[in-house]
């Protein structure tokens, strides 16, 4: 099966259409390949894809990409606790229309009729399901339930309700066949999120992501901080070792990584166990509340963060392939920046 035979055909020629494109950064491992290839499959069969996961693990950019792949125009939603039905379906009260006929055919005799109409305007996702583009709603479990609702008849039944529109004689809109949604949502997210009614969780495929593999991270921090792969396999390394060691299991995420490594490759800077620079850039990229914890006066995370360093990269002063010599070079690095290794030397011990 070819992702060329999941897309539907589209046959678009309207200039004005926005269909995503993958951006040149856009990585595509193995591992993303096998989600979109079964997420297309999914919205080929008709269903609405949720990519849920912890922060920072690439839903919304997984959620442009199969879009882009899809073809269709997109319609992009962000949940928002302040949403009602009417800011997902349009509303009534959106303004008036007022026309106003002057007849003054009799030029002795002025008639002037006028009439104001309350005007119907479609938001967003009446808008998607008449036109059958492809719509993005992310972080949908931001928005409460009692607005996702009126996504139930337009996931099982192919009819999106429109209530305001009764008095017009149009009560209902069928969707549009080529219609898909694809939504993004982080469950473990407590602040200003709200729990997902089953009718809703029950009618679409949910596919759970986590942090990418070790090979797929490295390709996405290589590619959006634009460092060479050992930097960057240097600076994930040191991300998944504290990823696995706090109470968070996901944090910190592939962003911290991309961060460290923009700022290095900015700086032309190198991923060094001993380079002051580098360790700073760390602390303050991954910190969390724990780096307020001290011991001896000094912040326990910070600790951690440098034994990582250490584990994980070259010395200061070492090119790559001169591994070999890290004693000799670590030696060096303790004689110029003696203060720093003493330090280091404390929580070692
Ligand atoms: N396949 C990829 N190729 C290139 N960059 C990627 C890829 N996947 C994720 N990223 C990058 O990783 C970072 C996090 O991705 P994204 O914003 O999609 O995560 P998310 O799960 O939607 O996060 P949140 O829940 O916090 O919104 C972004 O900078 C994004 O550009």
């Amino acid at each position: 099966m070819t992702l060329e035979s999941l897309r539907p055909d589209v046959g678009l020629n309207d200039e004005d259409l926005v269909v995503p494109e993958a951006s040149e950064s856009f990585v595509s491992t193995p591992y993303v390949e096998e989600v979109t290839n079964r997420a297309l499959v999914y919205l080929r069969a008709g269903y609405p894809v949720h990519l849920a996961g912890p922060s920072g693990t690439g839903k919304t950019t997984m959620a442009f990409h199969l879009a882009a792949l899809w073809g269709r125009p997109v319609t992009l939603i962000h949940g928002n606790d302040e949403f009602s039905v009417s800011d997902l379906i349009g509303t009534n009260d959106a303004g008036y229309r007022r026309s106003k006929v002057v007849d003054n055919y009799i030029h002795s005799v002025v008639r002037t009729e006028e009439e104001m109409r309350q005007m119907w305007v479609d938001n967003r996702l009446t808008t998607a399901c008449r036109n059958g583009d492809t719509l993005i709603y992310d972080e949908f479990n931001r928005s409460r339930p009692e607005a996702n609702n009126v996504l139930l008849s337009v996931m099982s039944e192919g009819i999106l309700n429109l209530p305001g529109l009764r008095t017009a004689g149009e009560g209902y809109l069928d969707v549009g066949g080529d219609f898909r949604a694809i939504f993004t949502s982080n469950p473990e997210e407590y602040a200003g999120t709200h729990k997902t009614q089953d009718a809703l969780a029950d009618r679409m495929i949910t596919i759970r992501l986590n942090p990418p593999d070790r090979d797929t991270e490295i390709e996405i921090v290589k590619a959006k901080a634009g460092i060479d792969e050992l930097e960057a396999g240097h600076i994930v390394d040191i991300i998944r070792e504290l990823r696995g060691s706090g109470e968070n299991k996901t944090r910190p995420t592939l962003r911290a990584g991309i961060a460290i490594g923009k700022i290095l490759g900015m700086v032309d800077g190198r991923a060094r166990f001993g380079d002051r620079f580098f360790h700073g850039v760390c602390y303050d990229v991954v910190s969390t509340e724990s780096a307020k914890v001290l011991h001896d006066g000094q912040s326990i995370f910070h600790q951690l963060v440098d034994s990582v360093i250490k584990q994980v990269c070259p010395p200061v002063g070492a090119q790559p392939g001169d591994e070999g010599t890290r004693a000799q070079v670590q030696a060096k690095v303790k004689a110029v920046n003696a203060s720093f290794a003493t330090k280091l030397n404390t929580f070692r011990s």
